[in-house]
């Protein structure tokens, strides 16, 4: 890591109180979820919460809606198995993919994945860059023995779905910069509900490299920032440099090993959250696929998946446009092309860089005592976009949600209103009721 994270203010005022929902909810959260699940068994849990929040809760009114819109093309499970093509298969007529990359909307198809391998086509199609050879082949070499070497002892995160414990599909690990770091991570941060038990301390090569992903991402986001409108950032993007403080490593041991369709979690980046992802050994696809809000005839296409190769040593920047609007996945491969030093292993490092001002000591808490996971609406139109702290409970083993949840005030930066210069909340409502 290039730097500790800054020393947190213990002046600092507590969160704003935050709105509550009526004990029926508290006690039903998970129940409701369970019958909608049932009756939508193509939707997947984040999609089911998203609607429940939305309709206040009401169970009916959830699948009505959701019953009028199409179903498996939203879900992102049971999906047909994808046509694979290369980009240039997506050419209109005798076009050339080149002339093609102009109007990027009209690239992906339902159904199809559209596979990308240069990093001007990333860049044009997707809210990613990647660079490749991102280090020399030496460095690249000794950062992979190092954590090939830590990797035996990576453990599988146990999440719940509905009534179920489930496995993750690949091993890993977190890493931070110092001992005192380390036990911070132990006894206040929450995962799934829980504290990680099995925090590292970043090792040697990991650290060296972090400083270098640390320039190549900042210059990234500058220049990923022209493309935007006034060469502005976005809404809620923080205009602050990004400095990697914590690191997760995954191990994916061979074709079958995956992770699924997520988002990754906002609670401790903020929002417009920019993530640095090194991948060294085995290539495999990192898939994407845009949230389409309301899906019909017209937008159906948006949502096809795109699956970009990430060979060994390639860095990609996944921007701040991602998250909020973006799922992505590690798919499981077929074949696999062994590598040299790895042999069918894959090592990917996600450099993420986690704000002070989230620290669970300053974020909202639910009725649980817990500290709150924060999350975007993805899905409902009307409320797509916006911030809520809700109770964890919903998302870990064997907990009872409380069904917490407010909206979250953000600044224009991204900053909440316990945050030194705050300037206001820009994360105001659509409507007046809940998400
Ligand atoms: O392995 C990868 O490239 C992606 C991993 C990922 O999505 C994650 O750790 O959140
Ligand atoms: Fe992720």
């Amino acid at each position: 890591m290039t730097e500790p994270p800054q020393k947190r203010r213990k002046t600092s005022p507590p969160p704003a109180p935050a709105q509550q929902t009526d004990d029926e909810e508290v006690q039903s959260t998970d129940f409701k979820l369970a019958v909608l699940a049932s009756l939508h068994p193509d939707r997947s849990q984040d999609v089911l919460l998203d609607y429940l929040l939305a309709y206040d809760g009401v169970v009916g009114d959830v699948t009505n809606a959701l019953s009028s819109t199409s179903t498996q093309a939203n879900t992102g499970q049971k999906r047909a198995i994808g046509y694979q093509s290369s980009l240039s298969a997506f050419a209109i007529g005798n076009k050339a993919a080149s002339d093609v990359a102009t109007a990027p909307k009209s690239l992906t198809k339902k159904g199809r994945t559209l596979h990308l391998y240069s990093p001007d086509d990333v860049e044009a199609h997707t809210p990613c860059s990647i660079i490749h050879n991102f280090l020399s082949p030496e460095d690249a070499d000794v950062l992979l023995q190092e954590l090939l070497a830590e990797a035996g002892t990576f453990r599988r995160d146990e999440f719940q779905m509905f009534d179920r414990t489930v496995q993750s599909p690949h091993t890993s690990k977190f890493y931070v910069d110092t001992w005192e770091e380390q036990q911070d991570q132990k006894t206040e941060y929450m995962y799934n509900g829980g504290a990680v038990q099995d925090v590292g301390k970043t090792p040697p090569e990991l650290l060296r490299v972090s400083h270098i992903v640390r320039k190549t991402v900042n210059a990234e986001i500058q220049r990923r920032m022209e493309r935007h409108v006034d060469s502005k950032k976005l809404k809620f993007q923080s205009p602050d440099e990004w400095k990697p403080n914590v690191t997760f490593v995954n191990c994916y041991a061979g074709g079958n090993e995956s992770v699924g369709w997520h988002s990754d979690h906002l609670t401790y980046l903020g929002p417009r959250a920019v993530i640095g992802s090194l991948s060294l050994g085995v290539a495999r696809e990192f898939r994407v696929r845009k949230i389409v809000p309301q899906v019909d005839d017209s937008s159906a296409d948006e949502q096809g998946q795109i699956a970009i190769h990430l060979p060994h040593n390639s860095l990609l920047v996944m921007h701040a446009e991602m998250q909020e609007e973006w799922k992505h996945s590690i798919a499981p491969a077929k074949s696999i092309d062994p590598h040299p030093v790895a042999g069918n292993r894959r090592l990917n490092v996600t450099y993420r860089c986690y704000r002070d001002y989230l620290h669970p000591h300053r974020t909202p808490r639910c009725k649980c005592g817990v500290p709150a996971v924060l999350r975007c609406v993805q899905k409902r139109a009307v409320t797509r976009g916006r911030y809520m702290w809700m109770c964890h409970a919903g998302f870990s083993v064997g907990q009872k949600s409380c069904a917490y949840y407010a909206w979250a005030d953000f600044d224009e930066d991204g900053r909440p209103p316990w945050a030194e210069g705050y300037k206001g909340n820009a994360n105001l409502p659509a409507v007046e009721t809940a998400p």
